[in-house]
């Protein structure tokens, strides 16, 4: 997408003659879908051959169809793809609304193991067809849990071409909203199971330098906990040296360098032309014009982020080449131990046209020249040439033939209904560079790129040694924050106003409790656990972190990294209610990360009635259980247990693989500790119905209030244009509470 400017385009709609108002808010007739200088500027680039430029317009005016991605961790996600491919395409397989038959689903070609879907229904037929309806249902909740991401299907080629594994360090220099960075943590977490989170040793940098938008990369990893997950709020163009611990000869702190970088930058977006109309009207030659210098340093500066044999992954939603193709030439030219990829074979059933060599840039607004060189144009125009961003690196350098420019990725909308994109892939030579003079270089090289000035946000880090508190795991000192390496506070950094990340002593009261409650083994990380406030108090939640991230926040000031987030919460407080003394207990999103360190012997298994019970009810009764379960509910002590649900069929109902899921119980119920949301996904899908709505539901409809909407199919760049001015801590799911007032609402309605 492009800077995240105000468009009307939604996304759907079918490719028959859906009426305009079925998908579009802002309305424009076909005929109005056309700009002559988008036209001119691109027919001059030669971007495609004449024969298809009709073709391509045609597409070009053309509804988007609808394609999503089944995600989450790989296991889950291959199981639920199977539910999608042998119980709803077959549903949807026979399926007429007003006398016309509908496509079912189809699955994207080109995506590993059929994972993507493409579909192309009017809303209003989404929402008037008993079967699509249903299937609309099913997706809308499963995109809730994180279990479907909505997604143009040219986006989700990116992460593919970076190749991550488990142990990689990567980074996403532009990462909100994050459909990409969800990829890129699915690939980190490929050795998740169904039921437990694997903790990897490498981890993924999200980064964003827009603050607000950093909260729904938060968001969105709540979908995929991760131990090794950081957000960072900082201007990628600038972004600073993390530093690793100190190595101990020396004391010298090393900087973090990356195995994998994407660089899906800030763009003018034309290639999305098809959702976001309002480009139409507004399209000129200048908005890629003046993206080129940022977008040239947000690569160069990833450039020296990289380790030797590393790759990165350049991405554009913009089929100009002033952005891309000129963004990779220049900087090849600029460091020339990289290289393009040839990764032709990769993906073969993607349709892609080779990328170019030549073009011929214009800073004229209404394009009545092009020219073919910086040269030219600043002969046909000296004054313009000084008053303009064009610089000779908009232009194909001399040797343009000799960087292989042909091996990047250019995708059109007429080659397989998709929006238009660019991709190109590009690695580091292994160089036998000390990595401290390499460090040396990396601040030098960024200074000099910053020729066209965008104020640092940042000051720049000094360059101390400062020594590092590091306590040995199980040694019981006092908690211990990374304020020891830096001494930072927010106030130190503008407006930065995040609380610090304080790690606990694994001997913290409060974590033993959890321990012990939990029955956790010895091999739990307990020295990983973090709290987020100075004093290292338990206040209300505790994070995870892997070695890496942990080894990152104590050797950094936070601040001046901006750290939005780390590692993933996994027990929080948990008021009591009546006779209940408040303690912590696991979360949902933290069972699956804490599962393969707790003791067996501490799970209840349930089985498929019980389970039906706890789904469809709000806070049911012990009393109100199956008899033979009732002596297991008494034995058990107040507070929080984790349950187990093991592969089953019951009624036409069936659990595909075991569940766990974290209950409380109280003085006279037990609640399934899960989100509302998520909750409904899982009934829909063991069940095939929707949760009745609660009493509080009910009573809050009563007063007139809201109950929880389902909600659109939609994909975060457009829940992003809606949700923009909301607070993003207003946005993060959080588990139900349950209180001694519910409780009460219960106790009397029963
Ligand atoms: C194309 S969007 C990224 C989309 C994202 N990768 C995804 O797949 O959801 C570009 C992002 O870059 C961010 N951005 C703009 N300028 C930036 C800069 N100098 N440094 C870091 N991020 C920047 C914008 O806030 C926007 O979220």
């Amino acid at each position: 997408m492009g800077r995240g400017r105000k468009r009307g385009g939604r996304g759907g709609g079918g490719r028959g003659k859906p009426k305009p108002d079925e998908y579009r808010t802002d309305l424009i007739e076909k005929s109005d879908m056309k700009n002559e200088r988008f036209f001119a500027y691109y027919k001059a680039q030669k971007i495609i051959p004449d024969e298809e430029w009709e073709d391509f317009l045609d597409a070009l005016r053309t509804p988007l169809p609808t394609t999503f991605r089944v995600a989450g961790s790989r296991q889950i996600a291959k199981s639920l793809n199977e539910t999608i491919k042998n119980v709803h395409v077959p549903l949807l397989s026979n399926v007429t609304f007003e006398d016309q038959k509908l496509p079912p689903p189809i699955q994207l070609p080109w995506y590993p193991d059929g994972l993507a879907w493409q579909f192309n229904i009017p809303k209003k037929v989404l929402r008037k067809s008993p079967e699509f309806k249903k299937f609309h249902s099913f997706l809308v909740f499963e995109t809730e849990v994180g279990n479907i991401s909505r997604q143009e299907a040219v986006s989700m080629l990116p992460p593919l071409f970076l190749e991550v594994e488990p142990h990689h360090t990567v980074m996403d220099m532009c990462a909100a909203p994050g459909s990409k960075t969800a990829q890129l943590l699915e690939a980190l977490h490929a050795q998740d199971t169904l039921t437990s989170t694997s903790i990897p040793s490498g981890l993924l940098v999200a980064n964003d330098s827009d603050y607000k938008r950093t909260h729904l990369l938060i968001h969105q990893s709540a979908r995929l906990p991760s131990p090794a997950f950081m957000v960072t709020n900082l201007d990628a163009s600038n972004y600073p040296s993390i530093k690793l611990s100190a190595a101990s000869s020396t004391n010298r702190k090393e900087q973090l360098l990356f195995d994998r970088i994407l660089c899906d930058v800030p763009c003018s977006g034309d290639g999305t032309l098809r959702k976001n109309i309002g480009i139409w009207k507004h399209w000129q030659p200048n908005d890629g014009n003046g993206l080129h210098g940022l977008q040239l340093r947000i690569l160069q500066r990833a450039m020296k982020m990289l380790k030797s044999n590393g790759r990165i992954v350049y991405s554009t939603c913009s089929i100009n080449p002033v952005e891309n193709e000129a963004v990779i030439a220049a900087a090849l030219e600029s460091n020339p131990e990289y290289h393009l990829v040839d990764v032709s074979s990769n993906l073969p059933e993607l349709k892609r046209r080779p990328g170019m060599s030549s073009w011929r840039p214009t800073a004229d607004k209404s394009i009545s020249s092009t020219y073919q060189t910086y040269e030219a144009f600043v002969a046909a125009d000296p004054q313009a040439a000084t008053s303009t961003k064009l610089t000779p690196g908009h232009w194909p350098p001399p040797n343009a033939h000799e960087l292989k420019l042909e091996r990047c990725i250019r995708i059109y909308p007429h080659l397989q209904d998709s929006g238009g994109f660019f991709v190109a892939v590009l690695e580091r030579k292994l160089i036998e560079v000390p990595q401290i003079r390499e460090r040396k270089r990396t601040i030098e090289n960024v200074e000099s790129s910053e020729l066209e000035t965008k104020k640092p946000r940042l000051e720049s880090e000094p360059e101390t040694s400062d020594t590092i508190v590091d306590p040995m795991p199980g040694v019981d000192v006092k908690s211990v924050t990374q304020e020891g390496g830096g001494g930072g506070t927010s106030s130190g950094n503008g407006s930065f106003k995040e609380m610090p990340y304080t790690f606990l002593s694994p001997r913290d009261p409060a974590l033993l409790s959890c321990i012990s409650r939990l029955r956790l083994t010895s091999e739990f990380p307990s020295s990983n656990v973090l709290v987020r406030n100075p004093e290292g108090d338990v206040v209300r939640s505790m994070y995870l972190t892997n070695d890496l991230i942990k080894q990152i926040i104590l050797a950094n000031d936070f601040t001046k990294i901006r750290l939005t987030a780390a590692g993933t919460k996994v027990f929080t407080k948990q008021e009591g209610g009546k006779g209940v003394e408040a303690q912590y207990r696991i979360l949902g999103e933290g069972l699956p990360v804490v599962l393969p360190y707790t003791d067996p012997t501490s799970i209840v298994n349930g089985n498929m009635s019980v389970l039906k019970h706890l789904v469809m009810s709000h806070y049911p009764l012990c009393t109100s259980f199956e008899e033979s379960f009732r002596p297991i509910l008494n034995n058990l002590d107040l507070g929080c247990h984790i349950f187990r649900f093991p592969t089953e069929e019951l009624d036409g109902a069936s659990l595909a693989h075991d569940l766990l899921v974290p209950i409380w119980k109280s003085g006279v119920s037990i609640s399934l500790m899960v989100d509302k949301k998520a909750k409904n996904a899982l009934s829909l899908r063991v069940f095939g119905i929707e949760v009745p709505p609660s009493i509080r539901d009910k009573k809050a409809s009563a007063d007139g209030g809201e109950v929880a909407p389902a909600g659109d199919f939609v994909d975060l760049n457009e829940k992003m244009e809606s949700e923009a001015g909301a607070e993003g801590e207003a946005m993060i799911l959080e588990d139900v509470e349950v209180n001694s007032e519910i409780e009460q609402i219960v106790v009397q309605a029963l």
